[in-house]
Formats: C-alpha cells, structure tokens, sequence
C-alpha cells in the first residue's frame, strides 16, 4: 500500500488523483486522520497537511505524526508530495521534512523530482523548468508567499537540508540505470538523489526504478509513474458524472493562471466580489460584507465568485503596506468565513483555488476528506465528502483558463 503525505490540500487532491487513474483505490483525509479512522476498501492513503509554508517544527512534526499514522495501517511506502514548482522558501519545509522522515525510518538515499511535463514542469541535469523558461525566471518568481528565483534543485534542496543532494542524469535514467547511480550516491554519503525527467516515459522508467523505495518524494508526475509500475489496471477510470447543486467559486491564488480564470468569470458575467486587505484587515467583517452582498444576489446570476487574487503589482502593493504573511493570513481567514457562510446558506460545490487558500476553506468547512471523483481538468478532480459537499480544489496554475466557469455551471 502506498501512503502519501502531502504539503497541501491542492497538492494532496493532484497526487490522489494520479494513483486514482491508474486504479488504485484512493481515500483523501484532510489533517491527520483520527487514529481509529475506518476508511472504505482503498489501496492508497493521501493524507492531505497545510505545511508548505508552516514553521518548521510544525511542519516536521505533523509529517512524523502522518508518517506514525501510515505505518501503523501498514503502508509499505511512503511518498512526499510536493509542489511541481517546489515552493517553498530558504526556511522551508521540504528539506526538514525529508531529513526527519528519512531519519525516522533509516532510509539512506531518497530519490525525488518535482517532474510533471503535463503540467509543462520537467527536470533536465537537475535544473526545474516551467514550460521552456527556468523556474526562477518563470511566472513564481512573483508567488505571495514562495517566491522561486532559484531553479537548480539540488542547492534549493541543500539550502534546507542537513544533507547534500546530486542529480540523476536524463542519459542515466534512459540508460535504465537509476539503481547504480542511487547506489553510487548513497557510496558518496549524498542522501539525496534528483532525478532528471523530461516527459512521462522518464517518470514510468522512474517508477518502475523506485516501486520498491520505502521513501520516495516529488510531485504528482513521479507518484503516477510509481502507481503505473504498482498498477491494478493500465487504464484511466471512466469519467465520472460532474457534481451538480448550488455552486460558489473562492479564489486567493495569484498565479498566472487563476488570474486568467478570475478574469473568465469577470467575462462571463458572473457576480463578482473581491475581497481588499488594504481597505479592511479585519477577516471577520471582510467575509461578513462578501455574504451580505452574496445575500443581494440574484439565483439566475450564475455560481458567483469571492476573490483575493491580485496580479503581481497590486500584491506588491498590498504587501507592501499590510505586510506578506499578514495579508495572506487575514485574506485566507476572509475566505474560509465566507466559504462556511455559503454552506450555510446551501452552496453545495465549493470551487477553491489555490493551495493556502484550499487549506483554509477545507479546515473552516470542517471537512474530514473524501472519495476522488471525476478530474474537471488534468490533477483537478471533484472530491465527494459523506457530508454530500462536493468540493474541487484547483492547484494555483492547473486548469485552463475557463475552468472556473464551466466547474461553476
Ligand atoms: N491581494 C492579496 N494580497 C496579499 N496576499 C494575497 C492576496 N490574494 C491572495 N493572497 C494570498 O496569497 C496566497 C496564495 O497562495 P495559494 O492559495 O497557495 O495560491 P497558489 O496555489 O497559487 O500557490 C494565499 O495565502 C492568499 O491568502
Ligand atoms: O504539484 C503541483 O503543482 C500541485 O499539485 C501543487 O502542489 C500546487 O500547489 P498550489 O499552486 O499552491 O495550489
């Protein structure tokens, strides 16, 4: 069985879904599941943790705490999901969490890539790139709260870590030998092993390297590659029918991408409200006017959307004056309010974008986690809670730019 731990809620949704179309029964719980938790028949465990950007202690911390809950089901590996960007910051958690896992259960060498070329994210002589720019140059350079100017893995890795890092070349992963160059790294006492993927034949050859590593880290691409080489079925799952009902989209991502999908609602004519952080710092009166204007709202509108995505001079701006973690924190709560408001008044499918954002509307909705469902785009897929809420968590830069409209519909 594999358990995977996930750095957040969008992150944890994409990598269940890869192992889901590959048929391998996936139970998503948000926060560590309680110790007597029953889930249905499953094959896989995602366990769905809001540590990217916490402190560190906290973030290790509640990764052994995930780790202790997978062992004691029998998990037989382990596999860290996190962004295909790598976000994170000189302070960030990938490193410490890796380090502490790694130690906890006596792994050596872990092997890792953020890979996802269908997301345009390949790795080549240890360099990440988005598309065909590198990724400190790419569009998260501006990311509010994981700004990434650097784009070579292994001195992101080692500015976190307590161990060194090396690459697993393009030539050797082709070469079929990934297990002797893991081997000679592990000689050379580097205990991380990057390794380089540029499209998804890499990440089935990578898989099929690695499907007996305890530990292994990286995005959804190399878990798809992992669960191919464990897979019940070749094939993807039938499509799901897409979840119906009272329907409300709560964006706080500012990639590129969401941009473009709050813009499509704009377009669209959808009802609109942008929630400000430099004219109202108080979370709880910023999400009491969004519901009071929801409640002027007329049914035939369309779903309507909530937002705080800011393009990057308008986040400088707000920045600047609020201040970065204050922003986000007051902006994050707003959304969460807002989202249990919307409950409450009988939204139904609640569509979240962005990773922090996902977080906080997931732990204010109180949801325990849920079965996957149907994908609304490639690493987004509808997740059914026993409450009957249906929610879809969207990766900042997943979707194409009229997602946000058409999941809403
Ligand atoms: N206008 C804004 N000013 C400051 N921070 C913002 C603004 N809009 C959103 N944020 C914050 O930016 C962060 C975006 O992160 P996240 O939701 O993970 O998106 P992504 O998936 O794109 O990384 C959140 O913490 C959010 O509250
Ligand atoms: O790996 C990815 O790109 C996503 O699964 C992911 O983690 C995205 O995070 P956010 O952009 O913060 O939603």
């Amino acid at each position: 069985m594999i358990g995977a731990i996930a750095d957040d809620f969008t992150g944890a949704t994409d990598v269940a879904v890869a192992l889901r179309r590959r048929g391998i029964r996936t139970v998503l719980f948000f926060g560590l599941p309680p110790a007597a938790a029953e889930p249905p028949e499953h094959d896989a465990v995602v366990i769905a943790l809001k540590t990217r950007t916490a402190a560190r202690t906290d973030a290790v911390a509640q990764s052994l705490a995930a780790l202790g809950w997978l062992r004691s089901r029998g998990v037989r590996q382990v596999y860290v999901k996190y962004c295909s960007t790598f976000d994170s910051t000189a302070e960030g958690n990938i490193g410490p969490v890796l380090d502490a896992l790694a130690d906890a259960m006596d792994v050596p060498v872990v092997a890792m890539t953020p890979s996802s070329p269908e997301h345009g994210r390949t790795q080549d002589n240890g360099y990440l790139f988005v598309g065909d720019v590198p990724l400190g140059e790419s569009h998260m350079r501006h990311h509010p709260l994981t700004p990434m100017t650097d784009s070579y893995l292994p001195r992101l890795l080692e500015g976190q870590s307590a161990h060194r890092a090396g690459v697993v070349t393009l030539a050797q992963v082709r070469a079929g030998a990934i297990g002797r160059r893991l081997a000679e790294l592990r000689a050379e006492g580097v205990r991380y092993a990057l390794v380089d993927a540029v499209d998804d034949a890499d990440l089935l050859t990578a898989g099929r390297a690695l499907a007996d590593a305890p530990l292994v880290a990286g995005a959804a691409g190399l878990a798809g590659g992992l669960a191919a080489a464990h897979a019940r079925s070749g094939h993807d799952h039938a499509p799901a029918p897409a979840p119906q009902g009272a329907a409300a989209v709560l964006a706080g991502s500012c990639s590129a991408r969401t941009l473009e999908q709050v813009a499509a609602m704009i377009e669209a004519g959808r009802p609109a409200y942008r929630l400000d952080a430099l004219a109202d710092q108080d979370p709880e009166s910023l999400a009491r006017d969004a519901l009071a204007w929801y409640d002027t709202l007329d049914v035939e509108a369309g779903a309507p959307l909530v937002y705080a995505s800011a393009d990057p001079a308008a986040l400088r701006r707000v920045q600047g004056i609020v201040g970065a973690e204050r922003s986000a924190a007051i902006l994050e709560s707003a959304i969460g309010r807002v989202a249990q408001g919307l409950v409450e008044r009988g939204v139904t499918r609640v569509i979240s974008a962005g990773g922090e954002t996902s977080g906080a509307v997931v732990s204010a909705l109180g949801v325990p986690g849920g079965m996957i469902g149907a994908e609304a785009a490639r690493g987004v897929p509808w997740i059914h809670t026993a409450s009957g809420l249906t929610l879809l968590l969207k990766s900042g830069n997943f979707g194409e730019p009229g997602l946000l409209v058409e999941s809403s519909r």
